[in-house]
């Protein structure tokens, strides 16, 4: 496979909660390296659809493929940031970011050669041995960022995990996201429904309709990088995402 190629690929995903019909056969692909931000309104499904493809829920009918299987969690090296993300208090922060590699049974040394790595990335040398509870909400987020990013993942799934946040450490956050995103070339799926951070992050959007939820448009994202959220064209991007949205 070379760069560009498909990732992930959803083929007529319908997934209902009894009589409710959530998602109505939803069909694209997500090509390696993409950051695409999938946004929508409020209750459209976007936790249902990460859900699915991690297949934490059963569903109706369709088919999620990683590099052209039928996905597993194990061997597809997927990582999920949940809306709810939480760090283990017993365990210092080295500890806390090498715990994915742990459970995957990694040797020690490499266990510790990719904890330094990711930890520098994200500016936590100086706290390795602190543990949650003495650290602020943004050092915290670092940790569940730098956890993902520790097993070097094929696929990032994140879903909102910059939703309670303030807005300045949110986009500061978002930057540092982005680091992180260009220097590794993980995959990217991030959900969220603030249209504005979807535009600063992705280099692809998918609009979701509502219930029964579809997708409404697909659309690239070109816009140079670093982003400047006062520019022209960064609010008529968002301007036209949040017309969609608006429609329904
Ligand atoms: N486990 C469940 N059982 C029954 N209904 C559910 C369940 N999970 C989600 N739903 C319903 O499915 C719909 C989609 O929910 P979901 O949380 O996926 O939406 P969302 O787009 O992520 O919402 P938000 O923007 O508020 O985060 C909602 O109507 C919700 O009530």
């Amino acid at each position: 496979m070379t760069p560009g190629d498909n990732i992930v690929e959803v083929r007529n995903l319908t997934k209902s909660f009894g009589d409710l019909l959530v998602l109505n056969d939803i069909s694209f692909d997500v090509k390696r390296g993409d950051f695409l931000c999938i946004v929508g309104p409020t209750g459209c499904g976007k936790t249902t659809f990460l859900n699915s493809l991690t297949k934490l829920y059963d569903i109706d009918r369709g088919e999620m493929l990683v590099n052209g299987e039928s996905i597993n969690l194990k061997k597809h090296n997927v990582a999920y940031i949940f809306q709810e993300y939480s760090t283990m208090q017993w365990l210092d922060v080295e500890q806390n970011i090498g715990f994915g590699l742990k459970i995957k049974k990694r040797p020690k040394e490499e266990i510790q050669e990719k904890v330094d790595k990711v930890i520098k990335l994200v500016g936590l040398e100086k706290y390795r041995h602190y543990y949650p509870n003495q650290l602020s909400v943004s050092m915290l987020q670092r940790v569940v960022i730098a956890r993902a990013f520790a097993t070097e993942p094929a696929l990032l799934l994140m879903d909102e995990p910059y939703g309670h946040l303030d807005l300045q450490l949110k986009y500061k956050l978002e930057d540092e996201l982005i680091n992180l995103w260009e220097k590794t070339g993980t995959t990217v799926i991030f959900i969220t429904h603030n249209i504005e951070e979807a535009v600063y992050l992705s280099n692809r959007i998918i609009v979701l309709t509502n219930k029964p939820t579809t997708i409404k448009r697909e659309m690239l994202n070109g816009l140079p990088r670093p982003r400047d959220i006062a520019s022209p064209d960064f609010i008529a991007l968002r301007d036209q995402v949040t017309e969609l949205i608006k429609w329904w």
